[in-house]
């Protein structure tokens, strides 16, 4: 049998992302042996339950010891002590990677705490759901999806090249960009979208009070899609708005004027303006069906984020 491509695989966090990578690893066969590391001692028991890793412990930097690939999957505001906690854990000639929502802050929070001979390549798999924890991950999250490497500089790329393998073998397609990149397109392309269904949802839920009701009772399908991104972790999302502040402040400006801009067609019965921007953005969603990535019926989503829709 070929060898496995890592001898020992560290997962910090073991929520849906990290649990996601265990069960798809070990599908796949790309490592010897998974060592679970969370700090919730629940949550260690429930991957001892569920069988996800060879061995699970709350012990941060006893946990990474002798691993040759360490992906950190917890929250991006989290990142910078979990490094700093583990650092002295982690092995010469080591691979630490991780998930990531946002890339640039993820690196100026990690990068000081790395050791001499670690390599860091961050990842962010473009693929998720709203749920979060042990329970909600599964082998096929990553399948047809982006996995975006975002390497700094100089950066060993042998160390790259494994972790792109690794991202292959559990289904994606890789690409790699700067992290200034991929944070500005994430912004519109998932984190303002995330801003938006928070805040809808948000408003509906004040309006029911007055209305009794009747915003969930007659919700229909736009408001109900909204529901499910709304229904994403809070602790995540805040991380992900607080880190990457810049790029989702520069498009939500944007976003505000293009709003303004169909208030005033409504406004001003500009009937044209209204229907030309429609079927705009009617073409771009048949187009992205028409690569195959999305049903062209809501499916009240597991996934999202395939390759075709966002390259
Ligand atoms: N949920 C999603 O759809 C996606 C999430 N991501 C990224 O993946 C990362 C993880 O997200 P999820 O798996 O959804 O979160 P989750 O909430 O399901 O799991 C996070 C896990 O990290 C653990 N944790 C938190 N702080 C810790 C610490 N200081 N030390 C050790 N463990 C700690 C928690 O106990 C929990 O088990 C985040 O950075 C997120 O931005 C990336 C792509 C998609
Ligand atoms: O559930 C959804 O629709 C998502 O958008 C999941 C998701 C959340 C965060 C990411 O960084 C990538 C994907």
């Amino acid at each position: 049998m070929a060898e496995a491509p890592f001898r020992r695989l560290a997962l910090v966090g073991l929520g849906l992302i990290g649990s996601s990578i265990a069960r798809g690893a070990r599908a796949a066969g790309l490592a010897d042996a998974i060592v679970a590391v969370d700090r919730d001692p629940g949550v260690i028991a429930r991957v001892a339950a569920l069988g996800l890793a060879d061995e699970a412990t709350t012990d941060l930097a006893g946990g990474v010891a002798g691993a040759d690939l360490v992906i950190l999957c917890v929250p991006v505001g989290a990142i910078g002590a979990v490094a700093a906690e583990m650092a002295h854990g982690l092995a010469p000639g080591a691979i630490l990677s991780d998930v990531g929502s946002v890339k640039a802050a993820v690196v100026a929070a990690a990068a000081p705490h790395l050791p001499e001979g670690v390599s860091f390549v961050p990842a962010h798999p473009v693929a998720g759901t709203e749920h979060s924890g042990p329970d909600a991950g599964f082998a096929s999250l990553f399948h047809g999806r982006w996995c975006i490497l975002t390497p700094p500089e100089g950066t060993d790329p042998a160390a790259v090249a494994r972790v792109r393998a690794f991202w292959e073998g559990l289904g994606s397609v890789v690409e790699t960009m700067t992290p200034a990149h991929h944070d500005l397109v994430l912004a519109i392309t998932s984190h303002v979208p995330h801003l938006i269904a928070y805040n809808i949802v948000g408003t509906a839920a004040d309006l029911e009070t007055v209305t009794q009701s009747e915003v969930i009772k007659f919700s229909a399908g736009g408001f109900r899609d909204f529901t499910r991104i709304a229904a994403s972790d809070p602790t995540m999302w805040r991380d992900i708005f607080l880190t990457n502040k810049e790029a989702v402040l520069e498009m939500l400006g944007r976003f505000n004027e293009d709003l303004a801009a169909l208030a005033r067609a409504i406004r001003w019965d500009d009937g044209e303006a209204l229907h030309a921007l429609f079927t705009r953005t009617r073409a771009i969603r048949r187009g992205i069906v028409a690569m195959g990535q999305e049903t062209a019926e809501p499916d009240f989503g597991r996934r999202s984020g395939g390759p075709k829709t966002t390259g």
